[in-house]
């Protein structure tokens, strides 16, 4: 093992032994992750991508790193560097630490599990979560959620080659979607937030999932939605690019820190046609409900959550589900539209949630066949959705 190498698995070992005790408890780990390795003067950019990453692949497969570490320090390195995304970060310390004689990291948790042997026999998904989602525990369902993530953005301009231009200029690879124009995945690791596409507003970072939710219920131009649980501010600058200057987003959130990035983003983007409001009042064409969840469809991106959450976590948020349907419910005017939505895998947050309220509410009827975008559909993270339309 080259010197330089050896330093960063010892690195990398130290700061996973630090954060190791958080992993199971502590949801706000990857904004805990940054400040650390933000602290860490010695690091330059690079430096931190690499130690993100390696930390990310041993946090995804937790059960597995923590028994290759009940053998040896080694056993570990050699899994976590084997596991890890080959990426220009990662590249250099995998040729050092992975054994030469180990086959090429293959697509699938099953493969990876053989070739891992006793260490890899834990399940990498919580075993209480199958009842909520079966599909998550096979292929290729497990194997999307146990690789990394892609960088999908959403263009946000009737000009896109300025956008193409400068990534191009740049030296990066990107694609456009086939299923939406808009979105377009960047395949070179880079920090879009530096670029002028991003401080103009020609793009804002959006999963592909995502924006595909907000087309199940087709919103069309010039009509007036409410976005009852805004956050900062994603689906809402969507939202009011669909139903384009004649259309009207109130974006509505009990958090006024993220209404306020919101408020932000949206000058940012030149978009005139949405506005805050602390207490939504009166009658919308559309209501999107994109409730608070335990973000399991998430946890591609945010594996540690896969630890932190458990069976009560899923059945308060389906309570707050429930209600915050019921409270928003009445503001679509007769004909219009209520577009429920979570990031969850959950049957419980999701199916279960859409029934209780059509039975609750039986003037509401399904506008179509609710959506569940699982990991592997579009290599994307999971998403549901479903449309309910208010009788006339
Ligand atoms: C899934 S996030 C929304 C993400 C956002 N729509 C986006 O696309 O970026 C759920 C949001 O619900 C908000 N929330 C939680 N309880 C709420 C309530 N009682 N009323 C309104 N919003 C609430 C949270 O603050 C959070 O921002």
């Amino acid at each position: 093992m080259d010197s330089h190498a050896a330093n960063q698995a010892r690195t990398f070992l130290a700061l996973f032994a630090e954060l190791r005790p958080l992993l199971r408890t502590d949801r706000n780990l990857p904004a805990r992750l940054q400040q650390r390795l933000a602290r860490e003067r010695r690091f330059g950019s690079r430096d931190r991508r690499l130690y993100r990453e390696l930390l990310y692949t041993a946090i995804r497969h937790l059960p597995w790193i923590e028994a290759a570490l009940a053998i040896s320090d080694v056993t570990a390195i050699h899994a976590t560097a084997w596991l890890a995304a080959d990426v220009p970060a990662t590249r250099q310390l995998k040729t050092a630490l992975v054994p030469t004689d180990w086959p090429e990291l293959p697509p699938t948790v099953a493969a990876k599990a053989a070739h891992l042997g006793e260490i890899a026999r834990a399940s990498l998904l919580p075993d209480w979560f199958h009842a909520h989602c079966p599909a998550a525990f096979e292929s290729p369902n497990l194997d999307a959620l146990h690789t990394r993530s892609p960088l999908w953005l959403r263009l946000q301009t009737d000009k896109p080659e300025k956008v193409f231009t400068e990534f191009n200029a740049r030296g990066w690879t990107w694609r456009t979607s086939d299923l939406i124009p808009d979105a377009l995945e960047l395949l070179t690791e880079s920090d879009v937030t530096q670029t002028d596409a991003y401080t103009h507003g020609l793009i804002e970072i959006q999963d592909l999932g995502s924006q595909l939710i907000l087309t199940s219920a087709a919103p069309q131009p010039g009509t007036r939605w409410l976005d009852a649980c805004a956050g900062a501010g994603g689906k809402t600058l969507q939202l009011a690019r669909l139903l384009g200057p004649t259309g009207h987003v109130t974006a509505h959130d009990i958090r006024p820190a993220a209404l306020a990035e919101l408020q932000t983003r949206a000058s940012r983007a030149g978009l005139r046609n949405v506005s805050v409001s602390p207490a939504p009042a009166g009658l919308f064409d559309g209501v999107l409900v994109d409730a608070p969840c335990t973000g399991s469809g998430t946890w591609r991106r945010s594996p540690h959550l896969k630890w932190c959450t458990t069976e009560a976590d899923i059945a308060s948020a389906a309570k707050l589900q429930r209600e915050l349907l019921t409270r928003f419910a009445p503001h679509v005017r007769p004909g219009g539209h209520l577009l429920y939505a979570t990031c969850s895998l959950s049957r419980v947050e999701n199916e279960d949630i859409a029934t209780a309220f059509h039975a609750a509410h039986p003037h509401f009827t399904a506008a179509s066949p609710a959506r569940t975008i699982l990991p592997a559909t579009h290599n994307t993270d999971a998403f549901f959705a479903a449309t309910f339309r208010r009788e006339l």
